[in-house]
């Protein structure tokens, strides 16, 4: 059974952040799942997603939060599944209130801390990607393909003058 990512959100309120995964997954044939879980909200269901994600074939879990968003460390307290947050851009405090709260993890929980809004869903996924890869050298060698491209697109378009 392939392994899958599991990608979850506080809120449905982060699915617009959040969703540029789905793009990433489908590009590189990744299966996932996606749902909302909150630390805060559903408590008990959190608990029970954390504590059965490696009996569900669950190989990275990525976490998207806004605000006080307790959600990926949390999660990362009841697993040994490799967590990455991301934070969602909260109205208030324009995601900085998210970024503090999932970076700032006590020594001993680790929790793999992306940029703040659609950049680091983008991230988040592609780093899934990469831990996946780790045994799927065909997937190595595609994310290696995607990334020559990307630098050759750039290079393309990196002369703005020249004499
Ligand atoms: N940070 C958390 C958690 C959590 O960490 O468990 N649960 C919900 N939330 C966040 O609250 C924000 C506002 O949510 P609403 O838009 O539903 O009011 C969202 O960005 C969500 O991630």
């Amino acid at each position: 059974m392939r392994k899958l990512v599991s990608v979850v959100m506080g809120s449905q309120s982060d699915l617009a952040t959040m969703e540029v995964v789905e793009a990433i997954f489908q590009e590189f044939a990744i299966e996932y799942e996606m749902k909302i879980v909150s630390a805060h909200r559903t408590p008990e269901y959190m608990i029970e997603y954390a504590k059965t994600a490696k009996n569900n074939n669950i190989a990275v879990i990525i976490a998207g939060a806004g605000g006080a968003a307790h959600l990926p460390g949390m999660i990362a307290s009841m697993t040994t599944i490799p967590v990455i947050g991301v934070p969602v851009q909260s109205r208030a405090l324009n995601g900085l209130d998210s970024l503090l709260s999932i970076v700032q993890m006590p020594a001993g929980v680790p929790v793999a801390t992306m940029a703040i809004g659609q950049a680091g869903a983008k991230n988040a996924a592609l780093l899934a990607a990469r831990i996946l890869a780790l045994e799927d050298e065909e997937l190595n060698r595609r994310l290696s393909a995607k990334a020559d491209a990307t630098a050759r697109d750039v290079l393309e378009d990196s002369v703005i003058k020249s004499v």
